[in-house]
């Protein structure tokens, strides 16, 4: 058995059940093969090993009193992963599907994400299984206090910065800060981020995330001979990636005809209104089959598997982790997809990633392509540490900046180690290199 293999299969051993944590590393090891075998000296000090073990795992109980007045307990997450190349920094994520595993899996992709940004940060994640849908502001409020008032003492600017994911926007962001401040007695900025702008916030980070993910994949297209104009575009998703990433592409002059929530998918042949699903979800917090009411001409089918039959050029899976299936994948290939850019995190199973790239689709994966979230967080824990504020437009142009030399880094490393224009691995390898690189100078800690 291979060094890797065994790696592997001690990770499936010790982390029973969590078969999304097994996954992406099973995707990252695999591609990371090459480079393990051109550095011995990584087995001799245990490098592997604890690369895949979290630094720190930290589970907590969350009660909160509900508007009936009953007594509700959640459970709360934050895995510490690495911090090698800096302070923890990574989302979290309120959803009733959250467990070890999934925050784990998210961990884990942090690590070499936050390292391709080229910015200082370590990887980390957390959340909860509270599901803010349906909740009132009150709830939400209570349950976030709550939280906070454990987390509070594992996070720190220097020591780990959390920020949002799914289920955790601004309106959350902004009741774990007043939290955290009123619990320190101290107004320690960087300590969140994707908070208001009122607050310490940074014009675009909202933007960021899906903005981020069309300059990738802008890079991506141009190194193959083409370009956003006049293309079909499928996005699944009806957040704050998905809706950002749709912004951008209609504006380079692609054509978005569906995206999704997690009760259905709506199809527009002209093209999404995207005011219209801002209002929708951004201000009334609704469900997106809604939009038919506003757009009589477009339709809305129950379920979200449905959206991958739909022929496209480009599709973007920006809602959650394996979205896309070795199913869909076929499906996609069938109606001539050419690229997929990955928003989400894991959003294509492995079986469908080695789909695609057999079948010639270019891949951009989500650990490059979605960085620009949280390169642009890295922006804003600067800018609190300077206490000043930079505009919309340098903020953008640094992120347009930073996705460029991820792409070019991903892009580089899939050359070197023979697998050019494997952006997968490309950017795996880029990203792990770094980070081993400063846990070798770091001795076996
Ligand atoms: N917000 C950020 O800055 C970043 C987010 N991501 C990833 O992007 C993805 C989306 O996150 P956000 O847009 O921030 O969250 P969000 O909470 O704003 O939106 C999530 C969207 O996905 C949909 N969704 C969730 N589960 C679904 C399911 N099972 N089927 C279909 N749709 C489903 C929801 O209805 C919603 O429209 C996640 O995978 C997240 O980890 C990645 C990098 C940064
Ligand atoms: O901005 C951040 O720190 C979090 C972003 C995030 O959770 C992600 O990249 O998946």
């Amino acid at each position: 058995m291979s060094y890797v293999q065994e790696v592997l299969e001690q990770v499936k051993k010790r982390n029973p059940g969590e078969v999304e944590f097994h996954q992406a590393v099973e995707e990252v090891l695999h591609s990371l093969e090459p480079v393990i075998e051109k550095h011995p000296e990584y087995a001799k000090v245990g490098l592997i090993e604890r690369f895949v073990e979290p630094e720190r795992v930290v589970m907590f109980r969350v009660p909160w009193v509900d508007d009936s007045g009953k007594v509700q307990v959640n459970r709360g997450f934050r895995v510490q992963f690495n911090s090698a190349i800096g302070p923890y920094k990574g989302g979290l994520r309120f959803h009733p599907s959250v467990y070890l595993g999934i925050i784990k899996f998210l961990g884990f992709e942090q690590i070499l994400k936050n390292s391709l940004t080229g910015l200082p940060i370590g990887g980390g994640k957390g959340g909860s299984d509270f599901d803010p849908k349906g909740k009132s502001d009150e709830e939400v409020m209570r349950f976030c206090q709550s939280f906070m008032t454990e987390l509070y003492r594992h996070i720190g600017q220097d020591l780990d910065v959390p920020a949002g994911d799914i289920g955790v926007g601004a309106r959350e962001i902004g009741y774990l800060f007043g939290q955290y401040k009123r619990i320190k007695n101290q107004y320690e900025a960087g300590v969140l981020t994707g908070k208001g702008l009122t607050y310490g916030g940074s014009l675009a980070r909202k933007e960021a995330t899906g903005f981020g993910l069309i300059y990738f994949v802008r890079e991506m297209l141009a190194a193959h001979g083409m370009d956003f104009k006049d293309k079909t575009v499928v996005i699944s998703g009806a957040g704050n990636v998905a809706i950002y990433a749709c912004q951008k592409v209609q504006e380079y002059g692609a054509k978005v005809i569906a995206m999704c929530d997690s009760s259905g998918y709506i199809v527009d042949e002209e093209g999404i209104k995207l005011d219209t699903i801002k209002q929708i979800k951004e201000v009334e917090r609704k469900r997106i089959k809604e939009y038919v009411k506003y757009h009589p001409n477009a339709q809305y089918f129950e379920g979200q598997q449905g959206i991958w039959s739909l022929k496209c050029d480009i599709a973007l899976p920006c809602a959650t982790q394996n979205d896309i299936n070795l199913e869909s994948a076929k499906k996609l290939v069938e109606t001539g997809v050419k690229a997929i850019g990955e928003g989400a995190n894991m959003p294509c199973t492995n079986e469908a990633i080695e789909y695609f790239l057999k079948n010639n689709v270019l891949v951009a994966p989500a650990k490059a392509a979605n960085a620009g979230g949280v390169a642009t967080s890295a922006l804003e824990m600067s800018q609190n540490s300077m206490r000043l504020s930079w505009t919309f437009e340098e903020v953008n142009q640094k992120l347009d900046e930073i996705m460029v030399n991820i792409f070019k880094s991903s892009q580089a490393a899939a050359k070197e180690y023979g697998m050019e224009g494997n952006y997968v691995a490309g950017a795996n390898i880029a990203g792990f290199l770094k980070v081993a690189d400063a846990m070798m100078a770091h001795g076996i800690v």
